[in-house]
């Protein structure tokens, strides 16, 4: 199968070798090996799936509607698993993987999508007998009967009857882990906003829009002509449709896609404090190499010589090819951040902490993180955002700015942390971020209660970003 080349598969417990004849490529099998894949060999969604297209040769439209058939089916997972267990009268786990998968992918056209039922029926049977076996296909055939035979809501009133809990509710309801649940409502409740709990799990399962970024000195103008600015980013926009590689600003590197909550991450460590002649910037974390694009954009413009670090030597490789049209000259080192301090103390000006976290502010663009991440991972990344903290604020000069950035809401690796800070860090002191981002765009809705900033997809329309500022008052 396509993917398993793609990816350089390993041995995979002979879960295709029951297809007799492949059938013919279309979205649904593009889907079904993306979903495959994903359970089976831990495949990133986001990133494979433009690799299956590519190869399928599948036509724009039905590009997309593989996309909405497979990262749909992981999104909502978890109701469907409910819906499926009453119909099957068995417990998900009971159910062969391969089976559930094709039940899931089935469900989501029956309840998720406006597939007709025949079609979505006919259709995922076929699959089953061709994924699976043929034993297989007639149970199949028989839980989407009985999917088929009553709305989504009727289902969501089924599957939620007899749960107390209001998180497990949600939970189901919106097809989260319950942790993840509770994080988010903790997180939301800081800034007042419980009970805009609902409508932040909602756009989790929404697809955002493609968004772009115009790196400053290198955009032009012209490159933006069509598309409106922002709506989060002074210098983004978002493609209601259309492949970016459309634009020609785009394949020359000069606009990238980009979530416009890391634009301001970014922006916001430029922002922070006017810029001296001469100053030093460093990426610690800079993998894949998003956020160091803009940066080595905007040192560009504004004198300052940037480094990136990465440990990861592959990402690194990216981060230099990230870069390379801005200026190929900028250093890119390969380094464990934690120890990064003990060659380069007290060398920058501006540091760049965007540390690596749980992700669940990304979501709505990597459907199966949420099913992989566990609390025992907040944990363990939690010590680790104490320690590049800790060698990143030794590698600031005095007068220097530090952000710190996660693409997490999750309070033990935002606040937390912060407070960890205050409390550690020899002369540091919190800058205002939301006044910050304020300067940077006034129609942000932002908490000016806190001096941290917490960006949430349902109201910013950008990845659940958090961005603390700190200046090193001492040596
Ligand atoms: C959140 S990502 C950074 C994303 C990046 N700033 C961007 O915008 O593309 C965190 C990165 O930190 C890297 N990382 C993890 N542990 C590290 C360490 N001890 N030292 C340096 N980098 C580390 C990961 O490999 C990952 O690439």
């Amino acid at each position: 199968m396509l993917w398993r080349q793609l990816i350089g598969s390993v041995e995979l417990r002979g879960i295709l070798s029951s297809a007799p004849k492949p059938m013919r490529t279309s979205s649904r099998t593009v889907a079904l090996e993306l979903l495959f894949a994903v359970e089976f060999d831990d495949a990133y969604a986001n990133l494979l799936l433009p690799k299956l297209l590519t190869a399928s040769r599948l036509d724009e439209r039905d590009s997309a509607l593989a996309q909405e058939l497979s990262f749909g089916t992981l999104r909502w997972q978890l109701f469907y698993d409910r819906i499926i267990e009453e119909c099957a009268k068995r417990y998900a786990d009971e159910i062969d993987l391969k089976s559930l998968i094709v039940l899931r992918l089935g469900a989501h056209q029956l309840l998720g999508m406006r597939t007709p039922a025949h079609a979505a029926l006919d259709e995922t049977v076929e699959l089953a007998k061709q994924f699976v076996s043929r034993g297989a296909a007639g149970f199949v055939n028989g839980v989407l009967r009985r999917v088929s035979e009553r709305k989504r809501d009727e289902w969501l009133a089924i599957v939620l009857q007899g749960l107390e809990n209001p998180a497990e509710k949600l939970a189901v309801e919106f097809s989260h882990p319950i942790w993840v649940v509770k994080a988010m409502q903790q997180s939301l409740a800081l800034d007042g906003r419980e009970s805009e709990l609902q409508d932040l799990l909602l756009a989790d399962n929404i697809a955002p829009l493609v968004s772009l970024v115009a790196l400053p000195g290198l955009a032009k103008k012209s490159d933006f002509e069509d598309l409106p600015i922002g709506p989060a980013s002074p210098i983004g926009a978002q493609l209601d449709s259309g492949d970016p590689n459309n634009l020609v600003a785009f394949r020359e590197g000069r606009i990238r896609v980009q979530d416009q909550g890391s634009q301001l991450a970014a922006l916001a460590l430029v922002e922070a404090k006017p810029i001296a002649e001469n100053e030093r910037w460093l990426d610690l974390c800079a993998g894949p190499g998003g956020k160091a694009a803009l940066l080595a954009a905007e040192a560009q413009v504004n004198g300052a010589q940037f480094i990136c670090n990465e440990i990861a030597p592959h990402r690194a490789k990216l981060v230099s090819q990230a870069i390379a049209v801005v200026n190929n000259k900028i250093q890119v080192t390969v380094e464990d951040g934690r120890n990064y301090s003990v060659q380069h103390g007290n060398q920058f000006d501006r540091i760049l902490l965007d540390a690596p976290c749980t992700g669940l502010g990304a979501l709505r663009r990597r459907p199966e993180s949420r099913w992989r991440k566990t609390q025992a991972d907040v944990a363990e990344l939690s010590q680790l955002q104490e320690e590049l903290l800790l060698s990143a604020w030794d590698c600031l000069l005095p007068g220097g700015v530090l952000a710190y950035v996660t693409c997490s809401p999750h309070l033990a690796e935002t606040n937390a942390i912060v407070d960890w800070a205050k409390k550690k860090l020899i002369g540091l002191e919190l800058i205002d971020a939301n006044a910050v981002l304020a300067e940077i765009n006034p129609n942000l809705h932002l908490n000016h209660n806190r001096k941290t900033a917490q960006l949430w997809p349902h109201i910013h329309q950008t990845d659940a970003m958090f961005i603390a500022l700190f200046t090193k008052t001492s040596g």
